[in-house]
């Protein structure tokens, strides 16, 4: 077993984070860390659990320390990271000297030898943790992974790019109210209503898609070079969010074709037989009235993205357009993040 600690571990994400560990076969949770007022305490006094399930038992009596390195247990090797991503700025290069840090915050997103990964989509780049270590001396790394809307949007692109050429994509968002967490949407503001923005979300999904389906040219990515425009909205749906996506290509297409290949894409965790990896990333309905996020946002243990209303646009040449449900905490936030370490650990450790 490698153990496992978790930066961030009272939030939504830490949660999530705790409950999808609970009985994972390779990573056993021994460290849970959090601000400082919740640091001494026991997880369970520290915790307001937001989880549909109950707390597990093994984490109940961990008592929760301070989110430095120096607080660490040796015997931790991966840090999963939900920080808030000020914070995370700073501190998860301070635990990359000495662990690996599988982070779901924004903070290194991109940035120059930090790969920013979806397993099945950009495994390569994970090539350049090489460098990144060499670059600054540590023992451990930094692996992210992208913003919710961009991973469940990027996995349904992936078997579209690799078999069709794409022009543009124009995705509009209704995201959850749980992406903001517990305390980020006031109830006043959302029931009856829709809230038409998202502060930095347009920007996120739109540079982390073209990085994610560019090219890794073994030092530098290459972003994918077609146009992609996002408008991201929040909307009165505890978890689960959708997107409705119209993608224009330069050729003619077969629309059954379309399908095929999304509901037929595997990637290397399928391959590889990852625990977390769900057997089909993108599940493909046929019904009118699919995916809804109460229906469809735990498909594959939540880690599937599920897609429907497939159609040929016909207000445009070579045009069509679906919609898709993908679960914002577990595939979009500490499951993607899980997933990563899994591959990690697999090839890496
Ligand atoms: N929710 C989602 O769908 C997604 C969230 N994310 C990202 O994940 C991260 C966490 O989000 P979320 O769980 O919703 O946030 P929460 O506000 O629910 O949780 C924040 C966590 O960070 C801890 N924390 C806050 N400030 C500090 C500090 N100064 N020092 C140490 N620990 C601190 C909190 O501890 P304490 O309880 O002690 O205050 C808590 O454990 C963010 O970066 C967010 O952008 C990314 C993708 C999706
Ligand atoms: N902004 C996302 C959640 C989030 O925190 O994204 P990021 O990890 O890119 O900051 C949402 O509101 O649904």
């Amino acid at each position: 077993m490698v153990n496992v600690g978790v930066l961030g571990a009272t939030g939504m994400v830490g949660q999530r984070f705790i409950q999808l560990l609970e009985n994972h076969p390779d990573f056993e949770v021994t460290a849970l860390a959090a601000s400082s007022r919740s640091a001494g305490k026991r997880y369970e006094d520290a915790t307001t659990w937001y989880m549909n399930n109950e707390m597990p038992e093994s984490v109940k009596d961990i008592e929760v320390i301070e989110t430095t390195p120096e607080a660490m247990d040796n015997d931790v090797d991966i840090v999963f990271s939900s920080l808030p991503a000020d914070f995370a700025l700073t501190v998860e290069k301070a635990y990359a000297k000495d662990y690996v840090v599988a982070s779901n915050a924004s903070a290194h997103r991109m940035k120059k030898n930090i790969p920013l990964v979806i397993p099945e989509v950009n495994p390569e780049c994970l090539d350049m943790i090489d460098a990144q270590q060499k670059e600054n001396d540590w023992d451990g790394f930094i692996v992210t992974n992208p913003n919710c809307s961009t991973i469940a949007l990027a996995l349904t692109l992936k078997p579209i790019v690799d078999n069709f050429n794409v022009n543009s994509v124009r995705v509009s968002t209704m995201q959850a109210v749980s992406g903001a967490g517990y305390n980020g949407v006031p109830s006043m503001a959302i029931i009856d209503n829709l809230v038409p923005y998202i502060g930095g979300e347009e920007e996120k999904m739109e540079s982390e898609s073209l990085y994610l389906l560019g090219k890794f040219d073994g030092s530098d990515v290459i972003n994918a070079d077609f146009k992609l425009s996002a408008s991201c909205h929040r909307v009165p749906v505890i978890d689960g969010h959708t997107e409705a996506v119209f993608i224009e290509l330069d050729d003619k297409f077969d629309i059954d074709d379309v399908a095929d290949k999304m509901a037929n894409f595997k990637g290397l965790p399928q391959e590889l037989n990852l625990f977390s990896a769900p057997e089909n990333p993108v599940i493909v309905k046929n019904e009118n009235d699919r995916p809804q996020p109460r229906m469809d946002r735990n498909a594959g243990n939540g880690m599937a993205v599920t897609v429907g209303r497939l159609r040929e646009d016909q207000a445009f040449d070579n045009s069509f357009k679906y919609v898709l449900v993908g679960h914002n905490t577990v595939r979009g936030a500490a499951g993607a993040s899980i997933l990563n370490a899994e591959l990690i650990n697999d090839k890496i450790l």
